[in-house]
Formats: C-alpha cells, structure tokens, sequence
C-alpha cells in the first residue's frame, strides 16, 4: 500500500454510520484466519470526537481490527459502518523519499496555492514548519512521524486510528509525541482509536479503553481522570492494574522480607 493510500484510508466501506453522535458501529463482527475466529461477534460503538484506546496482548486481533475499520481488511461476517473520512497513522511513518517533507504531507491531494497553505498549517501544528523543504532521510524517528501525523490531520478525518505509532520512538520522544496527539486530537475532534500495547499510555491519553482478548471485548472502560493524567496518581494505578489483569498480566506479590537478626 502507497503511503497517499495509507493517507486515504482505502475507500472500501461497507458502511456509514448515520445515528448523530456515533461515528463508528460494529455488530456481530467476525474476522477468521485459518479456522482460528480472530475477532469473534465484536459490538462497538465509537462516539464522534471520542478517543478510545484498543488493548490486547501480541496477536490478539488488534491491528486486524483497525484494518477492518480503515477499509484495509473486511470481515467475514457482521455489520461495519465507519466514516468516510479515515486515515491511519502506523507504526511506521511511511513517507515517501523522493519527496520533499511538504510533499509528503500534501501527497495525494490537488495541487495549489491552498493546499500548499493547508500543508504548512498542518506542518506549523506539529511543529515542524521550517523543515518543509527537507528529505525525510534527514528527519529523526520522531520528526519523521509527525510528519505522518501532520499527513493525517491534514486531511481532517472524522475517524483517525493510530496502529501503535510510538512504539518505534525512545521514551521521552514517546511520551512528547503522546502529549502532541492528546492536544491536536482535542482540536481536531477526530474519533480516534488507538492501538497500543502500553497501558499507561492508554490511561494517558483515552476517554475510553478497550482489551480485546480471545476475539472479544473483554473490558470496555471509561477513563474519567482528570488532566494532565500523572501515572503517580492513585486513580491512575488503580486502572493500570485492572486494565493488567484484564490483559493476563497478574503482578507477583513482593514476598515480605524477613528481618536481618544478625
Ligand atoms: N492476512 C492474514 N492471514 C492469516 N493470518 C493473519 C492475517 N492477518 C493477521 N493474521 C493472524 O491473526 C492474528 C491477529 O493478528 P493481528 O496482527 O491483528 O494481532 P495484533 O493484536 O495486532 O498483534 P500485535 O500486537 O503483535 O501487532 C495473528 O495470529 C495473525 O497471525
């Protein structure tokens, strides 16, 4: 798949969702991979302007999930209805080389003095405005994925689903990058959906999070803590360790130590 197409989200809807409110809706759906029942009579609903995050452990059903919503994969049964408006952001920027870092984020779309204006808008958003004449090869991980971001936002997507885009990122660019997509998705409003392996990062940054395991939504849970979330603070920890032992991570208890009488 071409990077404008990743932009574009592929137009292969099966549906719109049309109750107001709701921009995406799932019924009964099922996706199977040789005999093995990926995702199993998943029901979802996503809000306009909400921001959900989907959790579930390596080869859970994740990423088929999102591909299914981007109109990258259809299901083998049940109801899908998203918007048309969609584009994915993935792991890894998918820019093209051969253009400039303002081409990339324009790719796709008509030429002109207005979306030429419109990139370097989306450019100034994440902060990168003055390296819209560079090459991607010169961009850092980070620089490179806002690019695919600004590529994105530019676009203005009523749903926006974001397939682990940090996880190739250090820790502090992580947690800078994360704090960029809080702020522009409470601008931009998009639906979201955010596919992660990393709890904190869901509590962080959702309205909304979701574990998929054994081909079901096995948790759905609102977050409600106020911002700027601090995984210091006790709400925080509490939801951590549901949402871990809801994933299958049970933590050890710390055996008590035994008094050094010597
Ligand atoms: N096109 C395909 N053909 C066959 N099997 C597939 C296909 N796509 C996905 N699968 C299988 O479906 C399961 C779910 O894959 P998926 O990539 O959705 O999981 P995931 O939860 O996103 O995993 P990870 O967190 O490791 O990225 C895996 O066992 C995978 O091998």
């Amino acid at each position: 798949m071409s990077p404008a197409d990743a932009a574009d989200a592929a137009d292969a809807a099966t549906g719109t969702a049309e109750t107001a409110g709701t921009a995406v809706r799932l019924r009964r759906l099922r996706r199977v991979f040789g005999g093995r029942a990926v995702l199993d009579g998943i029901d979802l609903d996503l809000g306009r302007g909400e921001f959900t995050a989907l959790l579930g452990a390596s080869g859970t059903g994740k990423t088929t999930l999102l591909r299914i919503l981007a109109g990258l994969d259809a299901a083998d049964e049940g109801t899908v209805l998203v918007p048309p408006s969609r584009t994915v952001v993935f792991q890894e920027p998918r820019l093209v080389p051969s253009k400039r870092v303002l081409g990339n984020v324009t790719v796709g779309l008509p030429s002109g003095a207005r979306t030429r204006e419109r990139g370097i808008a989306a450019l100034a958003e994440v902060g990168l405005e003055r390296h819209r004449d560079a090459w991607p090869g010169t961009l850092s991980g980070g620089e490179s994925q806002r690019v695919a971001l600004a590529r994105a936002l530019l676009r203005e997507p009523e749903l926006l689903l974001l397939d682990e885009p940090f996880a190739a990122l250090d820790a502090l660019t992580r947690l800078r990058m994360q704090d960029l997509v809080g702020e522009l998705c409470r601008r931009h409003r998009p639906a979201v959906l955010l596919v992660t392996h990393d709890v904190d990062e869901a509590v962080r940054l959702a309205d909304r999070v979701l574990v998929l395991r054994d081909g079901r939504l096995i948790t759905d849970v609102r977050t409600d803590l106020p911002g700027p979330r601090d995984s210091a603070d006790p709400a925080f920890a509490v939801l951590r360790r549901r949402l871990l032992a809801d994933l299958g991570v049970t933590s050890t208890p710390i055996p008590a130590t035994t008094p050094d009488r010597t």
